[in-house]
């Protein structure tokens, strides 16, 4: 197996460092146009190797796409990220460019590839590099959402003293400090509802720290979050390559599911071997729905920004 990160910045680095750990692949190319970037960091990696005792070749590209040839999986992360008082929306002039370009000469060099969009705003670029490309919808990934329900059941076991893998939360709809939808009827601590340890102030508060939880992060360092991301795009990865069939939130194509059609939104959907390959339905309350449909109309408005742009 062949994995490709584009961007060597702060995610893309991590994300690298992750899936060599893991031994996702034989070989992770880690590409980014600095000139050098790519290839220092990924040197620093490949001397963690006998330290971490991991076997993957880590090769870094300075903008050659040829080194990237024949990979099986691409996560996209170049772009710029948000300073703080910014929101993800506001780079959308910049990165739209850019994930546009870097899809196209991605699939020059790995046309069987399946690509994960992490640049932000991820649901539009998600949208972007899916018409850019012409991909079938199943080899298009919006990573946002596995990320967002990490962050939820973090505040969640935080509220609760307890363990966070104990918890089982879901986020969901947009990747966007107003767009994205926790769902704390559904959250559980061992199959047992949240709402049995914590008063509807206290999840309210949990929903609305794990919707500015990226904001958050930007406004303590200066700059977006790169741990959480880099393990959380590991995991997708992690489950394509090994055809785990986790079920995962991510911005998929939708074509009717969750009543919305032409727009990437995020939903649960089974990932293996084949990227995404089912949609799971949950079922939605009334008002969930309603949710669900404001999120749509948000990341279509910002789609419509496309068209403006010479993306
Ligand atoms: N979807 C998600 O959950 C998350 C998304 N993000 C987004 O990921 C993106 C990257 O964030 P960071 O790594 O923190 O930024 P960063 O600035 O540390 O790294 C971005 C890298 O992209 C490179 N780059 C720019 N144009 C390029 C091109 N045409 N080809 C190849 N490389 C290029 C830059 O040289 C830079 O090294 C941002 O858009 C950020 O908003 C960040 C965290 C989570
Ligand atoms: O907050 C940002 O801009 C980066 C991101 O998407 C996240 O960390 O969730």
């Amino acid at each position: 197996m062949k994995i490709t990160v584009v961007g060597a910045g702060a995610v893309g680095a991590t994300c690298a460092d992750n899936i060599a750990r893991l031994e996702l692949a034989e070989e992770v190319v880690l590409l980014d146009i600095k000139e050098g970037l790519s290839e220092g960091k990924g040197l620093d990696m490949l001397q963690t190797a006998t330290l971490l005792g991991f076997d993957t070749k880590i090769t870094g590209s300075t903008n050659d796409y040829g080194k990237t040839a024949g990979s099986d999986v691409v996560v996209i992360t170049s772009g710029l990220p948000r300073k703080p008082g910014m929101t993800r929306e506001e780079l959308i002039g910049t990165n739209a460019n850019i994930v546009k370009g870097v899809t196209e000469n991605i699939l020059k060099h790995s046309p069987e590839a399946i690509i994960i969009i992490v640049s932000n705003p991820m649901d539009t670029m998600t949208y972007l590099a899916l018409k850019a490309s012409g991909l079938p919808k199943n080899r298009i990934i919006g990573m946002g959402g596995i990320l967002d329900s990490a962050r939820f059941k973090t505040y969640l076991a935080l509220a609760m003293d307890c363990p966070p893998n104990d918890i089982h939360a879901t986020v969901v709809g947009g990747h966007g400090d107003t767009t994205m939808i926790p769902l704390t009827r559904l959250a559980t601590r061992m199959g047992v509802p949240v709402s049995q340890f914590l008063s509807q102030e206290q999840l309210q508060k949990v929903a609305a720290d794990t919707m500015v939880g990226g904001a958050t992060l930007t406004k303590l360092i200066g700059t977006s979050a790169w741990y959480a991301p880099g393990a959380a795009v590991a995991v997708l990865v992690e489950s394509i390559i090994r055809n785990q069939k986790h079920v995962f939130p991510c911005s998929v194509y939708l074509e009717g599911e969750y009543g919305q059609s032409d727009i990437c939104l995020g939903v649960p959907v089974v990932i293996g071997r084949n990227g995404w390959e089912e949609i799971v339905d949950i079922q939605l309350n009334d008002e969930e729905k309603a949710t669900f449909s404001k999120s749509a109309d948000a990341v279509r408005n910002m789609n419509d920004v496309l068209a403006t742009l010479d993306a």
